[in-house]
């Protein structure tokens, strides 16, 4: 039966043996309001892919007539920009990560969680968008407990109108959860309006705030709209909202309050629906107390905090965001992915990184341009480790080689929280601050049976 493609949705490509489970996972996928099409085993999947442009490509690792790896390999030898995500048999972690190395995107175990296929289709293609259209659509990478608790909590917020107030240092994704919020609630298609309050030229603040009408002041030769106006019914962003001057912050909090705004040289006011989230790398609280910022624009904006984590908070995460960067980037220069030499892993695990994932980012930028070869090294990378953690290496010789040292202490650690919980696996990643699909790839990789 011939398939009505839509001509504006993603193309998503099942492949899988079994057909009930290629059927069902079409039909999830129909209903996400994506085009599918289904190919039996991986001859006939490479066969589909050669003709026709799809955005993701979803298989099962084991087929009569191959293995879903020998897909990633068509797919790179071909150089086609498919994202490919791959379904393992239940607790074959070893299929996972030779799926992960060989460039798949994500993988799901069996029996395949339809809330969790959801999220990777939903991710995969953010992510393809992101490489490829617009870069604020990508999504808060990140499987750390700390990443965790921060997507629960910008789901519920998504739900509310309050206005929330994200904190985290520079570079730790404020704006980006501030999108995720926008774009995951009822407001999602309406706009996004980012402000950065610290740009602003104070002369021009209430204009480019509020608006104006035509001949409000010299130079004002047309009715313009403001920041409030262009968020209507959507979000507004105001980023480093400390920066604000005291002048400006009464007039926003009375706009917050009243909702309503009047463009500069006009009579009447407008009524206007936006919701506000703020962000600083500052601490607001400390402002207030030193005077630099009102108590009671502080009280309407924090209704709710939203902490982002640091990126040293996020442990293994920062490879996880790493691989990601480095994809996008390749990609982007037109340049063959490098892989990570086992130094640079090491390096970028023991980094503080300060500047947090924007850091990273730049870091990984310039090690692309400096690589020569297809690894990238410690060196390329060009970290400076601190004094203080050079010299505990030095100290210790049981700290090397690192990667067996943080073994070690890793596996200690899991056994104990299973021990406590008499081996329930849920009970100990809870007391670990691990996902369970986390603590169990360690299980595995660690050889803990
Ligand atoms: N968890 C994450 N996963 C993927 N990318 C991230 C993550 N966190 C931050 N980034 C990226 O890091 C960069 C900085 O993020 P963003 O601008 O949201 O940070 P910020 O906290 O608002 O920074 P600033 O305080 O300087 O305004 C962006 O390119 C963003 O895509």
């Amino acid at each position: 039966m011939a398939k009505k493609i839509n001509k504006n949705s993603k193309r998503v490509l099942v492949v899988d043996d079994e057909h009930d489970l290629a059927e069902l996972l079409e039909l999830t996928l129909i209903k996400m309001g994506l085009d599918v099409d289904c190919a039996y085993g991986v001859q006939d999947a490479c066969a589909r892919l050669d003709r026709a442009a799809y955005d993701l490509c979803l298989t099962d690792m084991r087929m009569p007539d191959g293995e879903g790896l020998e897909i990633i390999r068509h797919i790179q030898a071909k150089g086609m920009d498919v994202p490919v995500a791959v379904i393992t048999a239940y607790g074959s972690t070893d299929n996972a990560v030779a799926a992960l190395k060989a460039g798949a995107f994500d993988y799901l175990a069996k029996p395949v969680a339809l809330d969790q296929l959801r999220l990777l289709v939903k991710s995969a293609l953010a992510l393809d968008d992101m490489l490829v259209l617009d870069v604020s659509d990508r999504p808060l990478l990140g499987e750390s407990a700390a990443m965790q608790h921060t997507l629960e909590l910008i789901s519920k917020l998504a739900k509310s109108q309050a206005p929330v107030y994200v904190t985290g240092e520079s570079g730790s994704g404020k704006e980006r959860a501030a999108r995720l919020i926008h774009g995951s609630s009822s407001r999602a298609k309406q706009p996004f309006v980012a402000v950065n309050c610290g740009a602003i030229p104070e002369n021009l603040m209430e204009s480019e705030f509020f608006g104006h009408k035509k001949g409000a002041f010299t130079g004002a030769n047309e009715d313009r709209d403001g920041f409030f106006h262009a968020a209507n019914g959507g979000t507004l962003f105001l980023d480093e909202v400390a920066d604000l001057p005291l002048a400006m912050q009464v007039k926003l909090l009375r706009v917050i309050q009243e909702r309503k705004v009047r463009k500069l040289g006009a009579t009447a006011e407008d009524a206007l629906d936006v919701r506000i989230i703020s962000a600083t790398h500052q601490s607001l609280s400390q402002c207030v107390e030193a005077g630099r910022f009102r108590q009671d624009l502080y009280y309407r904006l924090n209704v709710i905090e939203l902490r982002m984590p640091a990126l040293r908070e996020m442990g293994s995460d920062v490879l996880v965001i790493a691989r990601h960067v480095l994809a996008r980037v390749a990609k982007l220069n037109g340049q063959k992915l490098p892989d990570f030499a086992a130094d640079a892993l090491t390096a970028l695990q023991r980094y503080d990184f300060p500047g947090n994932v924007r850091e990273l980012e730049n870091v990984l930028e310039r090690a692309l341009a400096l690589a020569d070869g297809c690894a990238i090294t410690a060196a390329d990378l060009q970290l400076s480790l601190s004094d203080h953690e050079d010299e505990e290496g030095l100290d210790l010789g049981e700290k090397f080689p690192l990667q067996d040292y943080l073994d070690r202490v890793e596996k200690q650690a899991i056994l104990e929280a299973l021990e406590k919980t008499r081996f329930n696996r849920t009970q100990a990643a809870k007391i670990l601050g691990l996902t369970f699909r986390s603590l169990r790839y360690r299980l595995d990789r660690l050889g803990i049976q």
